[in-house]
């Protein structure tokens, strides 16, 4: 018999959980259908493993910068209990008992659509239950590693994220595939826990192609200096590893070969679809397509939504939470036939360019558009750049701080389109640029907010003098 719930919500990541506590919350019912571990990816293999396995990695960074004090040597077996209590021993319970504590209705098994607020979950033993949405299906089922059809790749079955976050023994040799965020920051982590030889084949001219071009050379220049041999403009064209978990050899489209004890996988991600019966509904395998509330296009009746990776629109945390808070009031608003375009009810901050801290030292924080999609859009565009070790609140963290600045801005309308700031610690600075490119502050507001002495802040204060002020 069918369980029927006013919504139901497929994948209990950030996303999936974010649906569940804002329909709640809004007096639905609602049940979370979850097939691993309620947190998903990001509490288990991604955002929060890997920033516990680098935080030890930063502080050194920074303490090895200050003048009177010594960082001792990295113990890799402390960093990852550090990281095995972070994703509390992959076990979910905190996280049930908080599903628990908001009311929702937690559903072990892989759930699938299965026609019009249809879902069906096959459970652990094999059983299938049938539930019924009164009002609303939401697709929070995350992205998964893409492993490149490159020949004897998958054979040689490569680390990707999971394996790399939770690593038990480092690989003295590793060889990385990629030059995005995955890359920089796992190759990071992993060279500073134990490995000595770590090499990233990266098929691009240059690391982190969607960030400012400067930041991706800053980083690549950092990793390098660390001991991290960077390869540009080369392509894996052959894998071969003839023992399962031997060493495995890869060979470069430049002629090269490199022989190392692991390969890791960083090469994007996929919406994870797979079998999630979206042509029950009349959609194809993919990233599903959604409007500015969330509600997946192209589907009669409207009671299907996607949040988080799933959509493919932008593969952050925050921006997947973002969404479902949204998501879940207009679902909340379309059930009880109350007003469903609040301001607050519409996407405005993904088309703007999402923030992110990209956690390697230096941290690449960068919110709105870069120079180069500006000028693509068509705007009016000035630039202004700063070093950040020029300003009192940079040089006084520690001996050889570096860091670098960039503004893009809207000169018709003397508001900042975008910002990066690239330096040590810089993550925190982030927010104030979010703020001021989502609110659209002038130049000339911005002007009046002082920033403290001596901060690292000081730095606004540094471009608005640069353009002009
Ligand atoms: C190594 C790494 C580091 C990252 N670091 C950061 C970071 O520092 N900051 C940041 O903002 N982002 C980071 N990200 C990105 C971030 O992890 C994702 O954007 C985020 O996890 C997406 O959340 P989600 O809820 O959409 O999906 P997920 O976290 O992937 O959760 C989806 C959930 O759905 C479940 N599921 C899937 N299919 C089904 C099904 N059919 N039935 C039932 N359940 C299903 C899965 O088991 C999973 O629990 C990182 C990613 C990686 C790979
Ligand atoms: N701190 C953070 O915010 C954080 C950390 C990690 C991951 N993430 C998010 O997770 C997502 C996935 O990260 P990612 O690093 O896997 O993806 P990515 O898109 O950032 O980088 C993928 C890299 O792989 C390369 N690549 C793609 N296909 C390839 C192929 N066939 N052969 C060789 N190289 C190939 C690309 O050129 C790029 O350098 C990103 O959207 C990222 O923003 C965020």
């Amino acid at each position: 018999m069918a369980d029927v719930f006013d919504v139901i919500v497929i994948g209990a990541g950030p996303a999936g959980e974010n649906v569940a506590d804002r329909v709640t919350t809004g007096g639905l019912t609602v049940a979370i259908v979850e097939k691993e571990l309620v947190g998903g990816e990001c509490s288990y293999w991604a955002c929060i493993p890997s920033k516990a396995l680098l935080r030890p990695l930063d502080l050194a960074g920074e303490v090895r910068r200050v003048p009177g004090l010594e960082a001792g040597p990295v113990d890799p077996k402390a960093v990852l209990a550090w990281r095995d209590s972070m994703v509390s021993g992959y076990s979910d319970e905190g996280q049930v008992g908080w599903l628990d504590s908001v009311g929702a209705t937690l559903v072990r098994g892989g759930g699938r659509l299965a026609g019009p607020r249809q879902v069906e979950v096959v459970g652990p033993d094999g059983s299938v239950r049938s539930l019924t949405a009164r009002h609303a299906v939401v697709l929070a089922t995350g992205s998964e590693a893409v492993v490149p059809p490159v020949p004897g790749l998958a054979e040689a079955r490569p680390w990707t994220n999971r394996d790399a976050t939770g690593v038990r023994a480092v690989p003295r040799r590793l060889v990385v595939i990629g030059g995005g965020v995955v890359a920089c920051e796992m190759s990071q982590a992993l060279h500073g826990l134990g490995a000595r030889e770590t090499t990233m084949v990266v098929r691009g001219g240059g690391l982190l192609e969607r960030v400012e071009p400067y930041a991706g050379e800053m980083v690549a220049e950092s990793l390098k200096e660390q001991g991290i041999e960077i390869l540009l403009n080369e392509s894996a064209e052959r894998i071969e590893r003839p023992e399962p978990g031997g060493e495995v050899t890869v060979h470069l489209s430049g002629g090269r070969t490199i022989t190392a004890d692991e390969i890791l996988v960083a090469t994007g991600r996929r919406a994870a679809t797979r079998g999630l019966g979206l042509s029950s509904v009349g959609l194809e395998d993919g990233p599903v397509r959604v409007d500015d509330s969330m509600r997946a296009t192209g589907v009669d009746g409207g009671w299907l939504y996607a949040v988080g990776d799933v959509n493919g629109i932008t593969l952050l945390t925050h921006m997947g939470k973002y969404q479902a808070r949204l998501c879940g009031d207009v679902i909340v608003a379309r059930a009880r036939g109350t007003a469903d375009d609040l301001p607050s009810m519409r996407d405005r901050a993904d088309g703007m360019g999402a923030p992110q801290v990209i956690f390697t030292d230096p941290q690449v924080c960068a919110v709105g558009l870069t120079e180069a999609q500006a000028r693509a859009d068509g705007f009016d565009v000035r630039t202004v750049e700063y070093d950040m070790g020029k300003v009192a609140g940079g040089y006084l963290l520690g001996d050889g701080y570096r860091g670098r600045a960039k503004a893009v801005v809207d000169e018709r309308r003397r508001v900042l389109l975008g910002v990066t700031f690239v330096g040590p610690g810089a993550a925190d600075l982030l927010h104030a640029a979010t703020i001021a490119v989502t609110a659209g502050v002038t130049l000339d507001d911005l002007w009046h907010a002082v920033p403290s002495f001596p901060t690292v802040s000081e730095v606004w204060l540094r471009l608005l003098e640069e353009y002009g002020l």
